[in-house]
This record gives structure tokens, sequence and C-alpha cells, in this order.
């Protein structure tokens, strides 16, 4: 029975500073380093055998925390910029709240969480899922059928694309759903890839 762990990296600059960042390759904040530590102790009960992550510094570095709480800093690690944050184009580093100001809520709640409006110059959820899910597919599907237990920790909208395949989330349901950082979701399959249980590992 495989695990899957998703994660969404820790508290990044931009996140505390209230600025869209997308493909922007920020740091982490100490609290996100300290959300990460938080979901390695979390994770440790669960015996891994690979982890993948984004390009980005903010994913790698909470990956990196991570392993080293689990005490697994020699796990295989995939990196790929099929995981990265979606891009939010022209509106990366701009302060969300300037822009809803600028362009009203709806509009910037559209760009935030809808399934297919596009941010300008950026990418749709859409976009992203067409990257995300066929990586998914080809890469890590493989892995859990071999019965392996894998991490993944990347990004909000990256991993809300995952999250609609994996759980079948429709595309009006989407725009509810966001994912706190550090806060690591456990998908546990039978061994002919069937979900048999999914939820919050803070919540269990
Ligand atoms: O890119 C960002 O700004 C965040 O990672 C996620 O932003 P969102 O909550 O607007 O999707």
């Amino acid at each position: 029975m495989p695990d899957l762990i998703i994660v969404r990296h820790g508290q990044s600059e931009y996140n505390l500073e209230n600025r869209f960042t997308g493909s922007t390759d920020i740091e982490l904040t100490p609290e996100g380093e300290l959300e990460a530590k938080k979901a390695g102790a979390l994770i440790k009960n669960y015996p891994l055998d690979e982890a993948f992550t984004s390009v980005l510094k903010r994913a790698i570095h909470t990956l990196n925390i991570i392993l080293k709480e689990i005490d697994k800093t020699s796990l295989p690690v995939t990196k790929t910029p099929a995981l990265n944050e979606r891009s939010y184009g022209d509106l990366q580093g701009l302060d969300k709240t300037e822009m809803i100001k600028k362009f009203g809520e709806d509009q910037v709640l559209a760009w935030r969480r809808s399934y297919d409006i596009i941010p300008p110059h950026g990418e749709s959820l859409k976009e992203t899922y067409d990257r995300v899910v066929p990586y998914y597919e080809k890469a890590i599907i493989p892995k859990l059928r071999q019965d392996k237990n894998i991490l993944i920790v990347a990004h909000g909208n990256s991993l809300r694309a995952l999250m609609m395949f994996l759980e079948n989330i429709g595309h009006a349901e989407i725009s509810d759903i966001n994912l706190a950082t550090g806060s690591p979701r456990l998908y546990q399959f039978s061994s002919d890839m069937q979900l048999k249980n999914v939820g919050y590992l803070d919540q269990q």
C-alpha cells in the first residue's frame, strides 16, 4: 500500500509581504523554516523512498529541512520545473491588496483561484494542471506502483492542480480549495492505485 505525501513549501518572503510570487525564486522566512521543521516532525512516521520537488529554492529548502528533520538527507531527490509554481505573469512581485484596489476583488479572486482564467501574461491553473499531471503520471505513478512511498514538496497552485487529479475535484470546486504552507497531506493507495485514505497529517 504506497503512500504519497504532498507539502506546500513553508512561508516565503513574498507570502509574508502579501506579494504575488509565482515563478519568482524567493527564499523562505524564518517562520517558513519552522513550518518545514514541523512538517518533518509529522512526516517522520512514514518511511519514505523518494522525494520530488520543483527547481525553486523555497520548495527545495523546505524539502531539505524536512529530510534533515526525518534523518533522511540521502533520500533520492528529483528536482523538476514541472512542479514549479504557476507563473503569475505581470502580477509577480506586486502587492495582492493593491491589486484588489486596482482591479477589484472579483477579478483578483478569478486570477488566483479560478481554473481557466489566465493572470496577465501568466499561467492559468488549467495550464499548470497540463504540465503537473502528465509529469505525475509519467514519473511518480510508476514509483507508487512499485510500492514506493513518495514525498512531493511544491507550491500552492502546482499542488492544487495535482489535488484536482488525485481527489477528482471539479473545475468549480477547486476555486474554494487552498493549501496552507507546511501542512502535509497524505494519500494512501491500494496496490492497484485506488485512493483509500486522504487527509492532512496535522489533523489526524
Ligand atoms: O505565487 C504565489 O503568490 C503563492 O505561491 C500562491 O499564491 P495564491 O494564493 O494567490 O495562489
